[in-house]
C-alpha cells in the first residue's frame, strides 16, 4: 500500500533530527523503537454465524513527557509498522505542543465500513478489552482516528469501566458531550490546521483571503479544515475522498459537498465543476494543498508536479522524506503534520483536563485555548526555522522536530534514562 514503510520514514525524519541537533548516535537508538506494542488477536462471532479473526497493535513509544496518548486507526491496510510510525509522530507531535504527554497509537486491521453496528461494537469492546493492561487515565489514553469516532470511544470506555470495576471517564478522549467529551473535540484537528494555515498564509502569502485551497480526504480533518478555512476567508476549489474528487475553479460549497458526500457516498458527485482523482487533486494549480486522507501521498514521483505554495498537514505522514526535499528545493512551504494537525490531541488534553478535575469547560473556552495554542506554536517553529536554520536547505519539519525531539532528549536525561 505504502512506497516505502512508513516506520522507515519516521526513523528517516528522526534520523536527521538527531543530527541536526548533533546528538551521538544511542540517542537515537533510544527512540527509533518503541517501547512496547502489545499484538492482539480478536476473534468475533458475525451476524451470519461466522467465525472472523482480526488483528490489533497498541504501540507505545516514549512516556519521558507523560503518559502515552494518541488515537485508534481502523483500516484494512494498516500494519504492527505503521502504528508503530504512528506513536512515534505523536511523541513529537505532544512534545512540540507542550503537552505533558507521551506517544502512543493502536490500530485494528479491519475494514470498518462493511461491519453491522453489533460487530463494530462487538469488536471495539474485545480490543479494548485486549489492552486494557497497559491503558489507563495516567497510563495511556486512547482517542479518535481515521474510521473510529465517539461512539467507539464511548464502547472503549464501557468496556474499559467494566473491567477495571470503575468510572474512569479519562481513559479515553474524543468521547461525546454525555460521557465527558466535548463537542469542539470534533472540529478541533480541522479548526487547527485551518489556524496553523491562517498563520503560515498571512507570513508567506500576505494573507489567507481569496487564496485558493484544495482538501485530499473528506472527513473528519479534511471537512472541518475545508469549512474552517472557507469562515476565514479563502476559496476551497477542490476536494476528494477515496472515491475521487470534484474541482471547480469557481468555488466549492463545503458544507454542499459534506451533503453531497452522506446522501451518495462521495464528494466525487458534488455538481458543477470537473470530476478528479483523488491523486489529482494533489497537482492543481492552488495557493495552500491540505492533504487529510492518509500517508505518503506526496512522494518523489509527484512532488515535482506540485504547485502550491503551502502544503498543510491534515494527515500524519502525507509527505516523503525525498519529496520533501524536492518541495525545499522549489520553496514550497511545508505545514508539517506534527504542527499543524495537533489540534486533536490539544484539544484531547483539555477533554482529560476536565475529566480529571470533574470540570465544565464550555466549547468557546476550550476553542479559544486552542487557537491560542496553534497560533504561537506555528510562529514558533516558524521563527527557529528562521533563526536557526537555512530556509533554503532545510523544512519547517526540520525545525520542528528539533524542538520536539530536544524537548524529549532533555526529560529523558533528566529522568535519568540516557
Ligand atoms: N481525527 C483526528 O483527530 C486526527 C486525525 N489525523 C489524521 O488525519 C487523517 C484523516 O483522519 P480523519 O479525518 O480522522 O479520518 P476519517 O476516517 O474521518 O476520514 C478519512 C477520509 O480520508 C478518505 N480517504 C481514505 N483513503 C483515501 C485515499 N486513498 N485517498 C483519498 N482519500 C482517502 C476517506 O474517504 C475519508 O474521507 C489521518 O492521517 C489521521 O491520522 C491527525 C490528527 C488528528
Ligand atoms: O487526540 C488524540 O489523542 C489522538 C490524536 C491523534 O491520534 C493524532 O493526532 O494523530
Amino acid at each position: 500500500m505504502h512506497p516505502t514503510d512508513p516506520l522507515d520514514e519516521a526513523r528517516a525524519q528522526l534520523r536527521r533530527a538527531i543530527d541536526l541537533l548533533g546528538y551521538d548516535d544511542h540517542v537515537y537508538e533510544v527512540l527509533a523503537s518503541p517501547d512496547r506494542v502489545l499484538q492482539v488477536r480478536i476473534t468475533i462471532k458475525m451476524d451470519d454465524g461466522t467465525v472472523k479473526t482480526f488483528l490489533g497493535w497498541r504501540s507505545q513509544h516514549n512516556s519521558a513527557l507523560g503518559p502515552y496518548k494518541g488515537g485508534v486507526r481502523y483500516h484494512p491496510n494498516v500494519t504492527m509498522n505503521e502504528v508503530i510510525a504512528l506513536s512515534m509522530w505523536m511523541t513529537w507531535k505532544n512534545s512540540l505542543a507542550g503537552l505533558p504527554y507521551g506517544g502512543g497509537k493502536g490500530g485494528v486491521r479491519v475494514n470498518p465500513k462493511i461491519l453491522s453496528p453489533r460487530e463494530l461494537e462487538l469488536l471495539s469492546r474485545k480490543y479494548f478489552e485486549s489492552i486494557s493492561d497497559i491503558v489507563g487515565v495516567d497510563q495511556d489514553i486512547p482517542a479518535p482516528d481515521v474510521y473510529t469516532d465517539p461512539q467507539v470511544m464511548s464502547w472503549f470506555l464501557d468496556e474499559y469501566n467494566k473491567v477495571k470495576r470503575g468510572q474512569f471517564f479519562g481513559v479515553v478522549t474524543g468521547k461525546p458531550v454525555e460521557l465527558g467529551g466535548l463537542n469542539a473535540r470534533i472540529v478541533s484537528t480541522g479548526y487547527g490546521v485551518a489556524v496553523s494555515t491562517r498563520v503560515a498564509a498571512e507570513k508567506f502569502l500576505g494573507g489567507l483571503e481569496g487564496r485558493t485551497v484544495a482538501v485530499q480526504g473528506y472527513g473528519n480533518v479534511g471537512y472541518y479544515a475545508a469549512k474552517f478555512l472557507a469562515e476565514m476567508g479563502a476559496k476551497i476549489v477542490a476536494v476528494s475522498d477515496s472515491r475521487g474528487g470534484v474541482y471547480d475553479p469557481e468555488g466549492i460549497d463545503p458544507e454542499e459537498a459534506l451533503k453531497v458526500k452522506r446522501s451518495t457516498g462521495t464528494v466525487a458527485n458534488y455538481q458543477g465543476g470537473k470530476k478528479i482523482s483523488t491523486m489529482e487533486i494533489l497537482e492543481l494549480p492552488v495557493d495552500i494543498l491540505v492533504p487529510a486522507a492518509i500517508e505518503e501521498v506526496i512522494t518523489e514521483e509527484n512532488a515535482d508536479r506540485i504547485k502550491a505554495k503551502i502544503i498543510s498537514e491534515g494527515a500524519n505522514g502525507p509527505t516523503t522524506t525525498a519529496a520533501e526535499k524536492i518541495l525545499v528545493k522549489k520553496g514550497i512551504i511545508v505545514l508539517p503534520d506534527i504542527l499543524a494537525n495537533a489540534g486533536g490531541v490539544i484539544m484531547s488534553h483539555i477533554e482529560w483536563v476536565n475529566n480529571r478535575m470533574g470540570g465544565w469547560i464550555t466549547d468557546e473556552e476550550a476553542l479559544n485555548k486552542l487557537e491560542q495554542k496553534m497560533v504561537n506554536n506555528t510562529k514558533s517553529v516558524i521563527t527557529y526555522w528562521e533563526k536557526k536554520l537555512k530556509p533554503d536547505e532545510n523544512s519547517l519539519r526540520d525545525a520542528a522536530y528539533m524542538i520536539a525531539v530536544e524537548r524529549v532528549v532533555k526529560a529523558m536525561k533528566l529522568r535519568g534514562w540516557i
